[in-house]
């Protein structure tokens, strides 16, 4: 078998189908089982990511050309023929014979005898290919769904909540693989510094919107750079960057941070306490708090003590202790569409009516491990109310000692958007170029 980037990318998406696995994860680990070379590894990205974005579209095409109804195909065969549809209709390198051709091959390894039916129906599709952009669906929802791929309940939720033109823009600006942003480590360099270093090794790189952030265009492995291992900077979306900054921790606090892992936030929190201070970084796994000890460790931070903690049990021994604590709680994702297109299938408003529950119990220990005065964040990386503005609303009606506090200094020009002075924002990708984002900043008033 030649073509192993294709057969990376059916594997992956199987797994995504199957378990609700995570695209980066599964990607990663089949490019290390098979070996792939860089390029192969871009072109398998490039296939899985497409793939991911158009599924409903690609499926609803499918069905147009198969008598067999997609529920009744494996998984295996149906994500054959989904690659090859994208490959034809969306990358204009890959000759259509190719995609056919391979998709085929592809099948025979599992399912010999359903070569043929793959076969046909491609051949199906590529005679009739002019019929791409052909939706006969009445029912507007229904029609966005499949014309910008997304969850029917996700268009309807959102057209309800923020209006059809919005989530239509929304919808698109999802379907758009996002620019790079990385944050300086400034212990180690400046931005300015940074900048020039990859400049000279011919990468694109622009300042960002937040102060110590760089966005890359047409970046090759950057995770695999000098400058990377060497600690000068982490990958990080501009919107995640502004949590911390709202965090706006001083040196020589005790900071916490309830929900830490991979330790994005964390370090972010640490550089910004110049290493000075301490921070207690608690997540509920114990794989994810080694990643934030060796980023930690690669940024050369030293004052983060990490704790294998169930935060929605509340922990006695730090009740009235820390000047700031900040919940970045576990959340549907749904800000991040972008860069993990499978969120989008594999999220349910069940799954996040359940995530209320442990996102109010996480807020509600962290308030009471906050000295009078102290600073409280709650941010989330997601879009819904009800992970949101409602948990906050509820936590409000529950403590009268806390309040919202203004946060619209903090932000950069771009980010000031009306609510800032309430005390959050929401952050959209087509309002404001980053990952979706919820942050909130609350003081203990007594
Ligand atoms: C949104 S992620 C945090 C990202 C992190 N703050 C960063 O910037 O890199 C949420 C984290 O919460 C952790 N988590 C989920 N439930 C938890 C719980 N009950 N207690 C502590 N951590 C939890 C997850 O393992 C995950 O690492």
């Amino acid at each position: 078998m030649e073509d192993k980037s294709r057969l990376v990318a059916v594997k992956t998406l199987c797994d995504i189908d199957e378990n609700k696995a995570y695209s980066n994860i599964r990607l990663n680990h089949y490019f290390k089982k098979y070996n792939l070379e860089q390029i192969d590894r871009a072109f398998a990205s490039e296939i899985l990511y497409g793939t991911l974005r158009w599924k409903a579209r690609i499926d609803y095409f499918i069905q147009r050309f198969s008598r067999v109804k997609i529920e009744k195909m494996s998984l295996w065969v149906l994500n054959c023929l989904r690659i090859a549809v994208y490959q034809i209709f969306f990358m204009d390198k890959v000759p259509d014979f190719a995609a056919v051709n391979q998709s085929v091959e592809i099948v025979k390894l599992k399912d010999k005898k359903s070569s043929s039916f793959v076969n046909g129906v491609l051949r199906n599709i590529l005679r009739r290919r002019n019929e791409f952009d052909r939706i006969d669906i009445k029912d507007d929802i229904k029609r966005l769904s499949i014309e910008y791929s997304h969850p029917e309940w996700y268009v309807k939720k959102f057209s309800n909540e923020l209006g059809r033109d919005f989530v239509v823009d929304l919808m698109k600006k999802n379907n758009l693989p996002p620019s790079l942003s990385i944050r300086v480590n400034t212990l180690k360099c400046t931005r300015d510094e940074l900048k020039k270093v990859l400049h000279e090794k011919g990468i694109e790189v622009y300042d960002g919107k937040v102060e110590e952030s760089l966005v890359l265009k047409g970046y090759g492995p950057i995770e695999k750079s000098e400058e990377f291992i060497k600690g000068l900077f982490t990958v990080q979306d501009e919107s995640s960057m502004l949590v911390s900054r709202v965090l706006a921790p001083k040196p020589g606090e005790r900071v916490m941070d309830l929900c830490s892992a991979p330790g994005g936030k964390t370090t972010h929190i640490a550089q910004l306490m110049k290493n000075n201070g301490e921070i207690l970084a608690f997540d509920i796994h114990e794989h994810k708090l080694e990643l934030v000890e060796q980023n930690a460790s690669r940024l050369g931070i030293d004052i983060i003590r990490t704790y294998l903690k169930d935060s929605s049990i509340f922990m006695k021994e730090f009740e009235n202790s820390s000047d700031r604590v900040l919940v970045d709680a576990p959340c549907s994702g749904l800000g991040l569409i972008r860069k993990k297109p499978e969120i989008r299938w594999n999220v349910t408003m069940k799954d996040i009516i359940n995530l209320q529950k442990v996102q109010y119990e996480i807020l509600k220990n962290a308030s009471r491990y906050l000295k009078i005065n102290g600073t409280l964040v709650y941010s989330t990386c997601t879009i819904t109310h009800e992970e949101n503005e409602e948990i906050i609303k509820k936590f409000l009606n529950e403590h009268d000692n806390f309040e919202l506090v203004d946060i619209c200094f903090v932000l950069p020009e771009r980010f000031k958007v009306q609510t800032c002075k309430n005390g959050y924002i929401k952050l959209f990708p087509n309002m404001h170029d980053v990952d979706g984002f919820f942050i909130s900043k609350l003081r203990r008033k007594w």
